[in-house]
């Protein structure tokens, strides 16, 4: 039986699609290609479409025997999503309910679902847990834990099971150098300073040093994309032996500011890459860090990346070989 990646050619996506390949699972993705890349998945089947696309989504249903669902397609710009809130509902919502409508008609029960940090909003306590408030402060958000909700309510009704993994902030690349990050434009801090430690940018803005911590900058929770590769697997093997739904965070459970991010990649890089501070960005809490107990307790997780120098390093190797991402493959 088959594994249908949405959103494979994307960037957490096609590092999922080599870990399920890896594991020896037999993957089928689909991805509109509006923001993922057909070079970064190099095995399994590919299909160029929209979840928005009945007609599309439905043949692919019907020519595999697909066994259960890992749900990455979407948009998943925060300061996008203040702007055009309704290409989020648009792209987020509607194409997870043709998703779920098509996975009822033929028989498949079970999905995992790219969740994010973004549900919680701005934390009331850190490391945030599974079940603290869910306030999201932007449509990214919302659109997210709306999905959430959808995906419990078709439970009580259809029998759906979900696992939906709330990653913090996704960085690295693969250990053996083919894929990696690559989105245009791109508005992610790691890659960004890489651009600049690469000669592609003259500096890197720091969106607000005014925060209420040590040095005033944003402090996030960096996890290696692989280590997010291999949750997904776990998650699926979660279902397959439970039949249960379930809610995690995925995340190092150490934060670090954008100063330390830049610091680090200063002594990674041997570049200065040289600052600029400016205004905060709509919708950034101070800080973000996960608490992953639930899912190293549940899942039999566990974080292989946990140094953020070797998270850099890994996302510097990508970017030292393809300094223009799949354009250069
Ligand atoms: N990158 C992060 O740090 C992070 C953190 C938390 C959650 N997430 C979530 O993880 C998922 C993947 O993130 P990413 O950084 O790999 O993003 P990405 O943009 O690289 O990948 C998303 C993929 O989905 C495809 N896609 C989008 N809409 C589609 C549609 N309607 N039909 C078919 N394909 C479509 C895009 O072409 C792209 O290949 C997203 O759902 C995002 O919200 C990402
Ligand atoms: O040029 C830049 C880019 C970012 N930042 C800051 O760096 C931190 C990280 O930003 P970024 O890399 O853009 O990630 P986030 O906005 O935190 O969002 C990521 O992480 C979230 C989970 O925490 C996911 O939901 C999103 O999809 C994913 O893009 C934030 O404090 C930003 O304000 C800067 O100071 N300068």
């Amino acid at each position: 039986m088959t594994i249908l990646v949405t959103g494979g050619a994307g960037y957490i996506g096609s590092h999922t699609v080599a870990e399920l390949l890896h594991r020896g699972e037999e993957v089928v993705v689909v991805d509109s290609l509006n923001s993922g890349h057909k070079a970064a998945v190099s095995r399994g089947t590919f299909y160029k479409g929209d979840l928005r696309d009945r007609e599309f989504l439905e043949g692919v249903f019907k020519k595999h025997d697909i066994e259960a669902v890992i749900h990455f397609a979407a948009r998943s710009l925060v300061g996008e999503s203040v702007q055009i809130p309704l290409a989020y509902y648009d792209n987020n919502l509607l194409a997870s309910h043709h998703l779920v409508s098509a996975m009822l008609d033929h028989g498949v029960q079970k999905i995992v679902f790219s969740s994010t940090a973004a549900v919680y909003g701005k934390p009331k306590q850190i490391p945030i847990r599974e079940e603290d408030p869910t306030v999201p402060t932007h449509p990214y958000g919302e659109t997210k834990l709306a999905m959430e909700k959808m995906f419990r309510w078709c439970e009580q009704a259809y029998g759906l099971k979900s696992v939906s993994l709330r990653y913090f902030n996704a960085a690295g690349a693969h250990p053996e150098g083919e894929i990696g990050e690559d989105h245009h434009p791109e508005t992610h801090l790691i890659p960004i300073i890489l651009q600049v430690a690469l000669g592609q940018r003259d500096l890197i803005g720091i969106f607000g040093d005014d925060y209420p911590t040590e040095d005033g900058t944003c402090i996030r929770d960096y996890i290696h994309v692989m280590d997010l590769a291999r949750a997904h697997w776990l998650a699926l093997e979660f279902l397959r032996k439970h039949q249960q739904s379930g809610v995690f965070n995925l995340g190092n459970g150490r934060g670090f500011s954008v100063k330390q991010v830049i610091e680090t990649a200063r002594e990674v890089t041997g570049h200065p890459i040289p600052t600029e501070v400016r205004p905060r960005r709509a919708g950034d809490p101070a800080v973000l860090v996960a608490s992953s107990e639930k899912a190293q307790r549940v899942l039999g997780w566990k974080s292989q990346y946990h140094d953020l120098k070797t998270v850099i390093k890994s996302a510097w190797q990508w970017h030292q070989a393809y300094p223009r991402g799949y354009a250069d493959k």
